[in-house]
């Protein structure tokens, strides 16, 4: 199995992510600072991405990353290959994105004046907690969620991302920087508005069971979303997670392409 698209998508998802970051913290208002949390979980979920969905469209085609562009995969492969990278990246993407949410959403008690002591004091303790107070399931709480906001996104963001490489290259030859750019920034963006219902749902999922369950399941979740507040909840974030995409997706593919291409 070629390992080097698995490094490469470490790499590419560690640029994308300090890229994302300014975006990140305004969407937390600063409450969720440093990196090293966010570098150790979404490199390597990048990586699990990349690695899935290359291997897989090798298992799929015969093609190896190099042979791609001589003879392309059809858009059918490429979105199943897609599919797959977000379903096993979704399952190790979800105790992390647990902890991210529930750290990101802990806001009340450095608000409150006396209370100095948040619930959580970093990624690690949290994760402890989570163990101790709602068992080894409680860190995939959410994850059915996850894995519906990342099977179908992800087979459309490279679908996007291909789609567009092959629309502005000439045929055999590899896209240029300027549209690997493009197609990158539009791919994440396609994939993230697609995403944002479902993550919506996904984050509700996470925080319950914080303060007891509220919801009787996922479909339960979504009801009395929709009940209380409106086909609007299903968007909320949409103009900042897409705003956010461009620049991170951009620079996740370039570095990518830009690896493999030094490392053939
Ligand atoms: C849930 N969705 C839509 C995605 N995971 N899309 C792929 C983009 C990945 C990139 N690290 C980012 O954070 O934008």
């Amino acid at each position: 199995m070629p390992v080097e698209e698995f490094v490469a998508g470490w790499i590419s998802g560690a640029v994308g992510l300090v890229l994302g970051h300014p975006f990140d913290t305004v969407k937390v208002l600063g409450f969720f600072k440093g990196m090293s949390f966010p570098i150790a979980s979404v490199a390597l979920v990048n990586s699990v991405l990349f690695g899935v969905y290359s291997n897989t469209l090798l298992a799929l085609t015969a093609t190896s990353h190099q042979e791609r562009r001589a003879q392309p995969p059809s858009y059918t492969n490429i979105f199943i290959a897609g599919c797959t990278g977000g379903l096993l990246q979704a399952y190790c993407l979800a105790p992390f994105d647990l902890i991210k949410v529930r750290l990101q959403n802990q806001t009340e008690p450095r608000m409150q004046i006396g209370s100095s002591t948040p619930r959580y004091r970093g990624p690690v303790h949290c994760a402890a907690s989570i163990l101790k107070e709602e068992g080894p399931q409680g860190l995939f709480r959410g994850s059915w969620a996850l894995v519906l906001r990342d099977t179908p996104t992800l087979g459309m963001y490279f679908v996007t991302y291909e789609g567009l490489c092959r629309q502005y290259t000439p045929e055999g030859q590899n896209p240029s920087s300027a549209t690997v750019l493009v197609a990158g920034g539009f791919a994440g963006i396609a994939s993230w508005i697609t995403a944002t219902p479902f993550d919506v749902i996904k984050s509700r999922m996470q925080m319950d069971g914080l303060k007891g369950r509220k919801y009787g399941g996922m479909l339960d979740c979504m009801a009395s979303s929709f009940r209380q507040e409106g086909i609007g909840v299903f968007f909320k974030g949409m103009t900042l997670n897409s705003a956010r995409a461009f620049p991170v997706n951009a620079a996740t593919f370039l570095s990518y392409e830009y690896l493999l291409r030094l490392w053939r």
